[in-house]
């Protein structure tokens, strides 16, 4: 019996043909395993240079081109291309296994051919070559074989190593990047997640195996539904493909609680939701997925929908809020909260400064009340005296902490008698709840932009399922913290030692678009929530395309209708609206641009909880960006005082370390929106520019 795979670029292409092509292509291979036998032609390509490419005949124009093996039954189809395209494609064309990792790679030899003797005439002159540091050896362990060693000797110019990547066997190439980039060979190796064929010989004359090795190259379609499946999502490759480093970590056995870290774009939300999919298909219970932003909870219960491929799976996985799971755990056992709102907060906290006469502003209580007494679980004077306000800038003396613990204690007196709650409390009651119940609700938690959760929300998690193998994972970026809390996981009693693995290809966003946004961070220290710093510094990324671009207008009036006109160029070159975004900091700048796009007859809708519309441009905050992205993204408003927000920010003479923290945050929160953007970002300010924006070169 024939078996039918699929190769990623494939794909690719596939989402671009005409529809009339698609449909044509779906039914020739829907029916391939059968018709194999019964005579789909194979037709054999003359003049290859490797007699393992066949055509299938689509229709009059179009031909497939497959791989098919020597011995076995597995067929991987390449490419549909014209039919004159289709035989010169596969004319030029080799396959080959990968010996350091197994799989199945396709190289254009004939331009290897064309460049080598231009290289080492080049070369002849040149004082040092690119490789030099490196021996044969290495590089043979890490699988670059024969030809590409030759071609690899050469090189000189990292310039000719990216004009190679056309046309090198990819996993080679990416080697020869890590090396050039000057990662060491054990660097690079561990990179490759070569590990994955360790101990299995690699017979490089058998694709079969090689092709069911490739998991992040190929998919291996088991029967016509599933093709159609395939078929019908293109664009959600990441549904079947995983970079090796990403399938280790959703299939890893871990014996306590996990994470994944890396830069924006890396897959960290793709491997929260395929290691959610794995716990409920091996895993032993329920399996809650959980964030903290409504907009992210909804694109990850789409996500979950794509995957959960049998209704037992998406049973066992419930995707919630995390603040949702607060608040119905806390109703079940007192029924709704009468919370109190951030008005009646406040004004809480004046009269008590009034009434008490402390020298304290309200917000500056609030925020040692939220950051270190519901942190750090301080229940007593005593307590309160010993706790470390790491982050709080402000030092208090003895009678200071008295005054202040004074004042706390009156707030939370006061909610206790009028039988008001705030979301913390809810959270912290929610979490004790949890934490006597011996039948804990979930078996495993994956939680997604872990790097905002709030220690409440932390302990509530830890509350909800029981300590043991695999019970919490979660994904985080600290460069992408865009809310206060700064979490020790020792504090809430997550312990990640060991396990603990990183993603560094963005699969998201340019080169040029990650390179621009990297800078606005340049020379900030971050912290990893585990004692140490982060950094994201080999985050990279392998599509490349235009800069961003940045315009300053004298007005604001100006710049909206230009940004509108931007957009409009956008639509008129075939972006779709919902491929458009438009990001800014506050909600009230939002309003004005959705009008400005409407005076341009442009569709726009400000983003709400749920998802961005189908049939408009996006618009919203910076904040509810998070977990979204967009083919072509401007960025308006980045503007002197709107970022930083000036109200965003603690006066530097107030506390000089919420100041600085706060000033992070909020170049973290314009990295954040920056990095939402796949191929277009345009950023623009009106009357002075951000001073977070790099000056012009
Ligand atoms: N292995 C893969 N193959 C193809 N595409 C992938 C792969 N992994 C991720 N992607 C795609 O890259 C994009 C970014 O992935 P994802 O949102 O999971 O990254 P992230 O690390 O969570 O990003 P951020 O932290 O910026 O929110 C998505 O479009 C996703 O489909």
């Amino acid at each position: 019996m024939a078996h039918l795979a699929i190769d990623r670029d494939f794909l690719r292409d596939f989402a671009k043909l005409e529809k009339s092509v698609q449909d044509r292509v779906t039914e020739v291979f829907s029916k391939f395993e059968n018709a194999h036998h019964t005579g789909v032609h194979l037709e054999k390509i003359t003049h290859a240079r490797d007699d393992r490419f066949r055509t299938v005949r689509v229709d009059r124009f179009w031909r497939g081109v497959v791989l098919a093996p020597e011995s076995g039954d597995t067929y991987t189809l390449l490419k549909v291309l014209p039919h004159d395209d289709a035989y010169d494609w596969a004319q030029r064309r080799t396959a080959s296994v990968n010996t350091a990792t197994g799989r199945i790679e396709i190289r254009d030899v004939e331009a290897i051919a064309a460049s080598l003797p231009h290289l080492e005439r080049t070369a002849r002159d040149a004082p040092a070559r690119l490789f030099d540091h490196v021996g044969d050896a290495d590089l043979r362990r890490l699988g670059v074989d024969e030809q590409t060693l030759a071609f690899a000797r050469a090189i000189t110019d990292p310039v000719q190593l990216d004009a190679a990547k056309a046309f090198l066997p990819p996993t080679q190439w990416d080697v020869l990047f890590g090396l050039a980039a000057g990662y060491s060979p054990e660097e690079v190796w561990e990179e490759l997640g070569a590990a994955i064929t360790a101990g299995e010989r690699v017979d490089p004359d058998d694709i079969g195996a090689a092709v069911r090795r490739s998991r992040d190259r190929i998919v291996l379609v088991d029967g016509p539904e599933e093709l159609m499946a395939v078929f019908a999502h293109p664009f959600a490759l990441w549904r079947v493909y995983l970079h090796p480093v990403q399938r280790g970590v959703v299939e890893a056995r871990y014996r306590g609680p996990a994470r994944v870290t890396g830069g924006p774009g890396t897959g960290k939300t793709v491997v929260a939701l395929h290691r959610a999919h794995h716990l409920a298909v091996h895993g032993e219970g329920r399996v809650l997925v959980t964030t903290f932003t409504s907009t992210l909870a909804e694109s990850l219960r789409a996500g979950m929908r794509l995957l959960a491929d049998s209704d037992d799976v998406a049973d066992r996985v419930e995707v919630t809020h995390v603040d949702q799971l607060a608040h119905r755990v806390f109703r079940e056992a007192h029924g709704a909260p009468a919370l109190l709102d951030d008005r009646r907060e406040r004004e809480l906290w004046t009269s008590i400064t009034r009434d008490l006469d402390v020298p304290f502003t309200p917000a500056f209580l609030a925020e040692e009340w939220r950051q270190v007494v519901l942190a750090q679980r301080v229940r007593s004077a005593q307590d309160y005296l010993a706790a470390k306000r790491t982050g709080r800038g402000r030092a208090l003396g003895s009678r200071q902490r008295a005054q202040v613990w004074q004042a706390i204690w009156e707030f939370e007196a006061a909610l206790r008698e009028r039988g008001l709650w705030t979301h913390e409390t809810v959270r912290v009651e929610a979490a004790r709840i949890l934490g006597e119940r011996a039948d804990k609700p979930y078996r495993h938690v994956v939680v997604d932009e872990a790097q905002d959760l709030s220690p409440e929300q932390w302990r509530l998690l830890r509350a909800a399922v029981p300590e043991g193998p695999d019970d919490l994972f979660f994904a985080a970026d600290t460069h992408q913290r865009i809310y206060q809390h700064r979490v020790s996981l020792r504090d809430v009693g997550v312990n990640v030692t060991g396990r603990s693995a990183r993603l560094r290809v963005n699969y998201r966003t340019t080169a040029e678009i990650l390179a621009w946004s990297l800078e606005l961070l340049r020379g900030e220290r971050i912290d990893d929530m585990d004692g140490g710093l982060d950094s994201i510094a080999g985050c990279r990324s392998e599509v490349r395309g235009p800069a961003p671009t940045v315009r300053g207008f004298a007005a604001r009036d100006a710049e909206l209708r230009h940004l509108a006109e931007t957009v409009r160029g956008w639509l008129d070159a075939g972006v779709a609206p919902d491929e458009i975004g438009v990001a800014v900091r506050f909600n009230r700048l939002a309003g004005e641009v959705v009008a400005a796009l409407e005076a341009e007859s442009v569709p726009a809708r400000l983003l709400a909880g749920g998802r961005p519309a189908e049939d408009a441009v996006s618009v919203g905050t910076m904040h509810r960006m998070k977990g979204l992205e967009f083919r072509c993204l401007a960025v308006a408003g980045v503007s002197e005082g709107q970022i930083p927000a000036t109200n965003a920010v603690t006066p530097e003479a107030e506390d000089e370390a919420a100041h600085r923290a706060d000033l992070q945050r909020e170049r973290c929160l314009l990295f954040v929106a920056c990095t939402r953007a796949r191929e277009r970002l345009h950023v623009t300010w009106s009357r002075e520019p951000s001073p977070f924006l790099p000056s012009p070169a």
